[in-house]
């Protein structure tokens, strides 16, 4: 395996034009040497590895064939998209994937021109390569739009509204399906049947017949001759599918490792008259390292790693992650009630579900990539009496927001939300940080929006949801261990709408909402050392709010500060408005709200993230001493705090 890096051949491609240079029959080592990198850099930093292991001979022969930057390469998700950072000019910073002030682990408009268009919530590449393609279409400019997208990405709704518009972009568009079998899970569904079905019903294209065939398939110059009509064309040799239903010239299977196949093949494609080209391409996740291919999830996403074993950085014994203690829990209540039923979009084990998974296997449903589905699909669930929780990222379910409010919230079906990955996330950066849910779900009349300070908390939440059967509840929990408080035997059914005071005070008040309660009980010990005793209340709902307890602390405190992990919107702008529509403002209290800031924050350790959102104790402290010292009749400095 990878021992000392040799790269001789890699060592003269900093950019796709040096790439280009090389003869063919050099290809096979450059690949090589990228996939070494590849895993070199990976083992150092952590991040998503199988993908892109997959697609190492594809990245190759897309920036050999085509005339990058100038078609437009747009990665779906981008995860697999270390290879091409290493050969679009990144090299020299690839070992900083993920970290602070390092390289995305994703595409990034801002980092490079051969990323035109960032990603990492899946399913866009067709959209935005027809948007790419049909732009220079119209403008009379060389350059194609070329989207590399998963079978996993395949199955959502919008790589299909897209498809259904292709058409249009003509010869403009290629899509390459890169289909290894496999999601972050094994695929589901009737779409991942289809595409087995066609990789094992037909042989790979033989590199003997290849140039014949697809110049048969698709009318170009070199097939003069040969009958150039679209029926020859879409009928030719393979067969109809579905794609070719959906108006593409579709090419394959082809064996995605195999530089003699994949070359040859692209450049028919690239030089093709006619299209919109769907090129079906068959990968192995993981491929060419060994431990990455025998992994039961090809090493999605790893941590640091020994490249010669491929063991993982382990991470130190602590307390347990908030998915798990939501699946645990959520397993064990439907041991004992029938109604309760799971529903996961492509993330089985990073929503915890996996146990759910295991032991109520007729009552779990992934139904891939498919958030909107997924919540509709609940809906349908919830109406017929079943209890339903839709466990979804907090960023993923963005994307079905209309299906929360008219599927949801407008008929109060009580479909229960677990949202993980609420706040700051980390690594993944700003596409993945869950900023937003508070602020649109807590807008919405119906919904309950619950957020636990610690996994115990979570526990009561879970619990709270399944007996909720008058509306929608949602309970969002952050990323990563809980506190290690210790777990409730039995949990508890809480009132719906109401807080807990943590610690009393009497000048100054914290109103805490999730995870931030530590922080707000360390500000309140430093409070208190400078002679400010403080009150500490953990309102536990985002809606509805405890009013009562609310008013109290403001009617009782001199500063009162709310703190949560989401943007403006949320439990702030709540408490804001209420003390407005009361006219407790009016009163001269000092009022403040922290949250997250008004930017998207790029990826780092969580803690640092959070200090730079701040909103961390010390933040709270200084927002604390800051109202005490402004004067009532003057205007703030520093506006925000
Ligand atoms: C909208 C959305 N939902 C879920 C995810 C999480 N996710 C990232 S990669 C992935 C699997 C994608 O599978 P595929 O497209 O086949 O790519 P592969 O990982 O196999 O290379 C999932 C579910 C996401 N990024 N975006
Ligand atoms: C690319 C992607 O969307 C997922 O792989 C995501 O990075 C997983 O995040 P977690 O590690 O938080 O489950
Ligand atoms: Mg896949």
């Amino acid at each position: 395996m990878v021992d000392i890096l040799q790269t001789p051949l890699l060592d003269t491609v900093n950019i796709p034009a040096d790439l280009r240079t090389l003869a063919p029959t050099q290809l096979r080592q450059l690949a090589d040497e990228l996939r070494q990198e590849t895993i070199a850099a990976v083992g150092v930093t952590g991040g998503h590895l199988g993908s892109g292991l997959g697609v190492v001979e594809l990245t190759v022969a897309i920036h050999y064939v085509f005339d990058t930057p100038n078609d437009k390469l747009v990665w779906d998700v981008g995860h697999q998209c270390y290879p091409h950072k290493i050969l679009t000019g990144r090299r020299e910073r690839i070992r900083t994937l993920r970290m602070g002030g390092g390289l995305s682990g994703f595409t990034k408009r801002s980092e490079s021109e051969y990323d035109p268009f960032g990603a990492a919530h899946s399913s866009t590449s067709i959209s935005a390569a027809l948007g790419f393609g049909v732009a220079n279409k119209i403008a009379d400019k060389p350059g194609k739009g070329i989207a590399v997208i998963g079978d996993g990405a395949m199955s959502a709704g919008m790589a299909y509204e897209a498809m259904n518009n292709a058409a249009q972009a003509g010869n403009r568009l290629v899509v390459i399906l890169n289909d290894n079998d496999m999601s972050i899970a094994p695929p589901v569904g009737g779409l991942s049947a289809y595409l087995s079905r066609i990789v094992s019903s037909r042989e790979f294209l033989g590199l003997r017949d290849l140039a014949k065939r697809v110049a048969k398939k698709l009318p170009r110059p070199i097939a003069a001759g040969m009958r150039k009509t679209d029926e020859f064309a879409r009928g030719m040799a393979m067969g109809g599918t579905l794609f070719e239903e959906l108006g593409f010239y579709y090419v394959g299977p082809i064996d995605g490792h195999n530089l003699d196949q994949l070359i040859p093949v692209l450049e028919n494609v690239r030089d093709a008259e006619e299209g919109p080209i769907l090129v079906h391409v068959v990968t192995k996740k993981g491929k060419g390292y060994a431990p990455a291919e025998a992994a039961a999830d090809k090493y999605h996403g790893v941590q640091k790693f020994d490249v010669i074993s491929g063991v993982q950085t382990k991470a130190p014994p602590g307390p347990p992650q908030y998915q798990n203690v939501f699946g645990a829990q959520l397993s064990k209540e439907a041991e004992t009630d029938p109604l309760i039923c799971a529903i996961t979009a492509a993330m089985p084990s990073g929503t915890g579900l996996d146990a759910f998974a295991k032991a109520h296997p007729e009552r779990f449903f992934d139904v891939g990539i498919a958030e909107q589905h997924a919540v509709t699909f609940a809906a349908g669930l919830a109406a017929q009496g079943m209890r339903p929780f839709c466990a979804i990222y907090s960023t993923f379910l963005q994307r079905a927001y209309d299906q929360v409010v008219h599927d949801v919230c407008i008929q109060n079906l009580p479909v229960r939300f677990a949202i993980d990955r609420a706040g700051l996330v980390g690594a993944d950066g700003a596409t993945h940080a869950g900023s937003f849910d508070v602020a649109y779900l807590a807008t919405l009349p119906n919904m309950v929006v619950m957020a636990p300070a610690d996994e115990a908390e979570l526990v009561h939440m879970t619990h709270t949801a399944i007996l909720h059967d008058s509306g929608p509840i949602a309970v969002r929990y952050p990323r990563g261990n809980g506190t290690g408080v210790e777990l409730p035997e039995t949990p508890e059914q809480l009132e719906i709408g109401k807080g807990r005071i943590v610690r009393q005070g009497h000048k100054v008040a914290i109103l805490s909402l999730g995870t931030r309660l530590g922080e707000a009980l360390r500000a309140a010990e430093a409070l208190e050392a400078k002679g400010l005793s403080t009150t500490v209340a953990d309102l536990r709902f985002a809606k509805p709010l405890d009013e009562e307890l609310i008013r109290k602390l403001l009617t009782t405190h001199e500063v009162a500060v709310t703190i949560e992990e989401g943007a403006v919107g949320g439990l702030g702008a709540h408490v804001l408005t209420f003390a407005s529509d009361t006219g407790l403002i009016d009163a001269g209290l000092k009022l403040r709200t922290m949250r997250l800031p008004d930017i998207f924050q790029d990826q780092d350790k969580p803690e640092l993230q959070y200090a730079q959102a701040g909103l961390d104790a010390e933040a709270i402290v200084e927002t604390v001493l800051k109202a005490l010292r402004h004067n009532s009749g003057g205007v703030v400095e520093g506006a925000r705090a």
